[in-house]
């Protein structure tokens, strides 16, 4: 059963919003933070940020009592995301990001061993469609489809959670089961210019299609008040059973 937001109490609900600090520096990232105040408990870095100084800061909110989702999006030979992913799991984070190759999963499932970290394999980028899909050299295969196929193959190999579109999350939820994280990027609130994104869907749809978190950066840490921007999405997400 995908989490009901019933059943689950207030702050339960905040932590399924994941506020990606898509941001240059840290004194930028440590300010929107400060004004979405508890409004946010778990917040993203990625590349933007993690290499200028955002691992540090990971360790900073984490003190601080914010869960940490480090989006390294690691790819690699085996051996080497294995010891990565282990250097990762020392940090506290809570889930840290893979692409869903097997060996590069399998290399992840060994490299966090014995750790809390929670491992996310990324299916396909939500900035990809069909014919992105095609120009990077795959035979023509509609997105939903390679999303599924390594849905399963991370189910199989033991992945914690897939980041998907959350276009593909019941059909992933279907393949993955009750237990596994189902974190949607491509979250645009009704009225938000989509950007980059091609697979895009509202909060509310995306819990409604059993996402378990949200990934929502531009839409939170570029608005005018970071703080309601995040309230409204959670008021969304709260109001929304799944
Ligand atoms: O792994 C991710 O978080 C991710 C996977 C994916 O398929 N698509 C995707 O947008 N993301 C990340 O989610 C965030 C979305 O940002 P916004 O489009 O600004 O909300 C970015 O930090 C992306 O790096």
């Amino acid at each position: 059963m995908p989490l009901s937001s019933e059943s689950i109490p207030a702050r339960d609900i905040r932590d399924r919003l994941i506020i990606g600090l898509d941001l240059p520096s840290v004194e930028e990232a440590r300010a929107v933070v400060k004004r979405i105040g508890d409004a946010g408990t778990f917040y993203k870095i990625g590349y933007q940020l993690g290499y200028a100084g955002g691992l540090s800061f990971a360790e900073e909110l984490i003190a601080e009592g914010k869960k940490i989702f480090l989006d390294l999006k690691l790819h690699d030979i085996g051996n080497t995301v294995e010891e990565g992913v282990r250097s990762v799991a020392r940090l506290g984070a809570t889930f840290l990001t893979v692409h869903a190759y097997p060996q590069t999963m399998r290399a992840a499932v060994a490299g966090k061993a014995g750790s809390k970290l929670k491992i996310l394999a990324v299916t396909v980028l939500t900035s990809y469609d069909d014919k992105d899909l095609v120009e990077a050299g795959y035979a023509p295969v509609p997105a939903a489809e390679l999303v599924a196929k390594r849905a399963a193959q991370a189910r199989d190999i033991g992945i914690d959670g897939i980041v998907c579109a959350a276009t593909e999350a019941a059909s992933v939820r279907a393949i993955v089961g009750p237990e596994r994280f189902i974190v949607t990027p491509g979250i645009r609130p009704a009225g938000s210019e989509a950007g980059d994104q091609k697979r895009v869907v509202t909060p509310g749809d995306a819990i409604r299609n059993g996402a378990t978190h949200l990934v929502v950066a531009r839409p939170i840490v570029k608005a005018a008040d970071p703080r309601a921007a995040a309230e409204a999405i959670v008021n969304e997400i709260a109001s929304v059973q799944s």
